[in-house]
């Protein structure tokens, strides 16, 4: 664990467990899968974490790359996010997350569900972009 005061660093490489989230029966699709907007959402929010900490401020999606539903995600599933920032610019960051999903108590496994590759822009108070480290 980081000191309270001390800023966390992240290179270009790191996997860190970002987020994790189960889902609820009200985030069901007509299947009994959960919405892949959902899981989407999700996907956001924890490929933001690390672009936030980089470039110290607020940051806004750009561009989701790619995005790739590998396996349906139940509810009850617990999943997982890691992001791995993949590519620093001058004022976007790019980041790799994965979603993995812990499921069935009974006979425990986890499968790999969702990657995902999006680009986060650092913003002023104007929501222009900023450089992302000074
Ligand atoms: C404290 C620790 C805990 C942290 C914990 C904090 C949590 C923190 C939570 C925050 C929560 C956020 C997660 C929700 C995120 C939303 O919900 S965001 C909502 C959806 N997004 C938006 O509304 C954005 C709308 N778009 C815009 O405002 C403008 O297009 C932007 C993004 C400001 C860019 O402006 P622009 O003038 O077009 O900028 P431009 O100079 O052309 O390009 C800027 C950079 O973007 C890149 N770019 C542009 N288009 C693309 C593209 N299609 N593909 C890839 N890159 C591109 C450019 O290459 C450039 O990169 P650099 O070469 O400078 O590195």
């Amino acid at each position: 664990m980081p000191q309270e005061s001390s800023p966390v660093q992240h290179k270009p490489g790191d996997r860190e467990l970002v987020l994790r989230v189960m889902p609820m029966p009200a985030d069901s699709n007509a299947n009994g899968d959960i919405f892949g907007g959902w899981i989407m959402a999700q996907v956001d929010i924890a490929g933001s974490i690390l672009p936030a900490r980089l470039s110290r401020g607020r940051i806004t999606t750009v561009a989701v790359n790619e995005f790739i539903f590998k396996q349906p995600v139940s509810v009850g599933d617990l999943l997982s996010f890691y992001a791995t920032i993949t590519r620093v610019g001058r004022t976007s960051v790019t980041v790799h997350v994965e979603v993995f999903a812990e499921r069935d108590p009974e006979n425990l496994h986890v499968v790999k569900v969702t990657e995902a590759n999006l680009t986060y822009v650092a913003i002023d108070r104007d929501g222009k972009p900023r450089q992302v480290t000074a």
